[in-house]
């Protein structure tokens, strides 16, 4: 079989996993695994981003003692982890293979350190041949740092391992034009990362057992798209469909978010995952933010700054907002703000944000025409 790609993260979401009574799909795991072990006697290496904890917990003790949503979440994700990855091991197993687990927090990827380090264990596994199993730490990520969901995550570990695409597997084939039930939606089969977003398209709603929905999925694909990597988005309840996708020969009817050609550096898709750790806040005028935008490769001076919404040190990382306060990007502070004024009485201006340490997002809140 001639493989599409040699390096895949792959994100399976609750709903592949969990049957319709919320108990785990024992079958579809080791469907998935017989596949994952196809691809790898094929020579492609998968990571592999999986949910499906919460569900398999409830599973496990449907009755628990009257608590808190938080409490509650926490105990049938310490239940379901084991129950989940064992099963992956038993399966993995069969096939003469062995996986590991990596389990993680949104905190973990906020200094630059824990990132390397997180990066360095998931590529010395792959390095053994041993497939890692990644998932958010539930039982201690109860905050608002957490994930907006398992999408984000695997973005991140897609963008943090360089795999050469991103695969989301849900309950349905793709992105539709309108939500999936209603009359006349479309799958749509290409995305680009400067399309206009179908935002207003996809409804909010999740499926029964999943955390953030399409809208999260459309989000973070184009940012994955964006820094270089393919995102492809299909049905996970097909059978076969990792092979499928994966085989050159075929043409499997799925959403494909097309990548950017330029993939960024290892610094800007640190920071450009970096949101909730910002520390200081700039607002920037409209002609900083067209040039920003535009396709040149250009770095923040000081004369862009309309107003410094909350101060920050050198090396901070900043959020940088438009005139009308939409997200514009992220980057990392070259010095603090209370020297943005000097600079700006400067003949040479010195870059608040150099390029090498900016992030920018694509525009993603506009309605598909
Ligand atoms: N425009 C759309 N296209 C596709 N799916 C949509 C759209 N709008 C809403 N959805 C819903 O998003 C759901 C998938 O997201 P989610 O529940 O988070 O699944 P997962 O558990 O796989 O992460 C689908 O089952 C579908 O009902
Ligand atoms: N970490 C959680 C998954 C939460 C989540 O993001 O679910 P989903 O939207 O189905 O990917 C679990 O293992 O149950």
């Amino acid at each position: 079989m001639q493989t599409r790609y040699k390096k895949i993260t792959v994100k399976v979401g609750s709903n592949v996993l969990a049957k319709a009574d919320g108990t785990l799909n024992v079958a579809r795991i080791a469907h998935l695994v017989d596949q994952i072990a196809h691809l790898q006697k094929n020579g492609v290496e998968v990571v592999l981003v999986s949910s499906g904890a919460v569900a398999a917990g409830r599973a496990v003790m449907k009755e628990t003692k009257k608590s808190d949503a938080v409490s509650q979440r926490q105990l049938w994700a310490a239940l379901g982890q084991v129950k989940l990855i064992s099963r992956y091991s038993d399966f993995f197993h069969e096939e003469g293979l062995t996986c590991a687990q990596v389990l993680t927090t949104k905190e973990n990827f906020s200094s630059r350190r824990h990132y390397l380090n997180m990066k360095n264990c998931i590529t010395t596994l792959l390095e053994n041949k041993v497939i890692p199993i990644v998932n958010e730490n539930d039982t201690i990520s109860v905050t608002e740092l957490m994930f907006t969901d398992n999408d984000e995550l695997s973005g991140l570990i897609a963008s943090m391992v360089d795999s050469e695409a991103l695969i989301i597997l849900s309950n349905i084939d793709g992105v539709y034009t309108a939500h999936p039930d209603s009359e006349g939606a479309e799958l749509i089969e290409r995305i680009q990362v400067n399309d206009k977003a179908p935002q207003d398209a996809i409804s909010s709603e999740r499926s029964d057992f999943g955390r953030g929905g399409m809208l999260t999925k459309f989000r973070i694909a184009k940012k994955v798209a964006g820094d270089g990597i393919g995102v492809h988005v299909a049905n996970g309840t097909r059978a076969n469909i990792l092979v499928d996708l994966l085989d050159k020969s075929k043409n499997l009817k799925h959403t494909f978010f097309v990548p950017n050609e330029k993939p960024s550096s290892g610094v800007k898709k640190w920071i450009g995952y970096s949101d909730g750790f910002t520390k200081g806040q700039v607002q920037i005028n409209e002609g900083a933010r067209k040039a920003l935008l535009s396709d040149k490769a250009v770095s923040l001076l000081p004369v862009g700054i309309e107003k410094v919404e909350s101060e920050f040190k050198k090396g901070d990382l900043i959020k940088i907002t438009s005139i009308n306060g939409e997200f514009v990007g992220m980057g990392k502070a070259s010095y603090g703000s209370e020297k943005i004024e000097i600079e700006k009485q400067s003949d040479k201006q010195k870059p608040v944000i150099h390029y090498d340490y900016l992030y920018l997002e694509y525009k993603t809140n506009e309605t598909l025409i």
